[in-house]
This record gives C-alpha cells, structure tokens and sequence, in this order.
C-alpha cells in the first residue's frame, strides 16, 4: 500500500493508473460545505484518474466523502474548486445541458434503494429508460444481463430485495453507459442476497466494459476490484491496486 504522505504528494500524479487516456481525469477537487462559523471540505484536493472498463471499490468512513465524489463523477453535483474532466468535456465548466446530457447518455446510477415503480413490472421499469435513450438494449437484453429474463413480467412486490436490486442494474445500464456508479448497491440486503447484486454488477461490468465505481463499507467487496480507493476525510489516502480480481462467488464474510 502507498503511504497517505505519498498519495497525496503534488505535483498531482497519476495514482497507480495503467498508462492510457483517463476517463475522468479529477484535479485538486473540493467540495466545501459552509457549517454554522466554519465549513465541511467533504472533498479536500482530491486528484484522481479512472479508465475505462475498470472496477473500482470505494472505500471510506461514514462522512469521509465518498456520495460527495460519486455525486460529482455523475454530473449530479458539481465541485467548489478544482477541474473534472471526462473524455473532453469539461464537467466543471458545463452548463446545466450539458450536464443533463452527460447523465442521460454516459452514466448509470445503482442507489442503496432500488426506487422502481411498484404499478410497472420489471419489463416496464426497464422500458421506462430505453424508450428515452440513444442506442439501447431492450429490455429483455438488459434484464437477461442480471440474470432476470425469467421475472420480467414480475412486479416488484413479487420480487426479493436482491431480484429488486438487479431490475435497478438493469435499468441502469441498458443504455449502455460507459460509467455506472454504484452508491452501497448492497446496504440494504443480506450477505447472501448481496453477492447475487454484486455479481451481476462484476457480470455487467466484465461483458460491456462499464467503467463502475461502487462504494462500500465492507472491504471485503474490494477484493473484487481492480483498484480500491481509500477516502478519509475527503483526501485519497491510498490506491491499492489489485494483482487479479477475485470472482464475487468467491468472496466470503
Ligand atoms: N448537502 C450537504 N450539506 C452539508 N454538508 C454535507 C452535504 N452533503 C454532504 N455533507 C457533508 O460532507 C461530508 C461528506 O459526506 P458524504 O456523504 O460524501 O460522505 P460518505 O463517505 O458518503 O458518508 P456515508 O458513508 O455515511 O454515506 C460529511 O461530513 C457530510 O456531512
């Protein structure tokens, strides 16, 4: 593992990333707060670099900023200082269209909570995004993606917590994003139901090369990524980069 001091040593350096054009290149991000007399900087100099297809876990304590970044990542929130850029779009400077457009097309979001409409099935919840988006699966694609064909015409209240979990995955990239962002895709579910959920996220990410970023609070998960990002306080203080990925099937706690 890298020492704090070093990962965050300037001039800003690329951190353990393999030597290709980043997807989102991040320099000196903040994201400050104001609170009562003084402020919260829930990101503080944050330099980061993530490429294509790649697999990032996301860990950190409650509060050390890891929402905050995902936020920014998707075009959901926008830093105080600092640049982001994803492939040449500034997403610092972009304006509110600009933004809409980046989420729309570019990125899939996985919450705590699947939020699918209770009155639609599982075909339908999907249908929802693929009838607005550019180039989709359909439906039955993205649902055979996460191991579901066979529930489609399921509600959600004839589905587990995990099946749930998996329409939202589907849902989420049948558009086929180049980013999926996963905010602790498994908070809400057992440990059994949970790697059923993650592995459909390894799955998704294995065959349509999504670049997905799944924030945890059990480090476990982060032997299943290529690299694992420590947060504290709002600063990187460490990338480990893994050898080999372990299959999700195989991880136990
Ligand atoms: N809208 C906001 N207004 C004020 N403070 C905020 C806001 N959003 C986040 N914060 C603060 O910023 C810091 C980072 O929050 P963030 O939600 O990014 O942390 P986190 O690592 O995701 O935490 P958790 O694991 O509990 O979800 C925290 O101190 C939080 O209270």
């Amino acid at each position: 593992m890298d020492s704090a001091a070093s990962a965050r040593a300037p001039p800003h350096p690329v951190q353990n990333g393999p030597e290709r054009e980043p997807l989102f290149r991040a320099r000196d991000l903040t994201k400050v707060y104001p609170s009562g007399e003084s402020e919260i900087r829930a990101l503080d100099g944050l330099d980061l670099d993530l490429y294509e297809s790649e697999l990032i876990v996301l860990l950190g304590a409650s509060g050390s900023g890891k929402s905050t970044l995902l936020n920014i990542l998707g075009g959901l929130d926008v830093p105080t200082t600092g640049t982001l850029t994803y492939r040449d779009l500034d997403l610092t400077g972009a304006n509110e269209d600009d933004l809409t457009l980046f989420r729309r097309d570019s990125v899939g979001f996985i919450f705590q909570f699947y939020n699918l409409i209770p009155s639609l099935t599982a075909k339908e919840n999907v249908a929802l995004i693929t009838e607005i988006s550019r180039d989709p699966m359909t439906p039955h694609e993205a649902l055979a993606l996460v191991a579901l064909d066979d529930r489609m015409d399921h509600f959600p209240s004839q589905m587990s917590g995990g099946q749930q979990q998996r329409v939202a995955i589907a849902r989420a990239i049948a558009k086929r994003p180049e980013v999926l962002l996963c905010d602790e895709p498994t908070g809400a579910l057992d440990v059994k139901t949970g790697i059923t959920v993650l592995e459909a996220i390894e799955h998704v990410n294995q065959t349509l090369g999504t670049l997905t970023v799944v924030i945890t609070h059990n480090a476990v998960i982060a032997d299943m990524a290529d690299r694992v990002i420590h947060l504290s306080d709002g600063q990187i203080v460490d990338i480990q980069e893994n050898k080999s990925r372990r299959p999700v099937r195989s991880l136990a706690w």
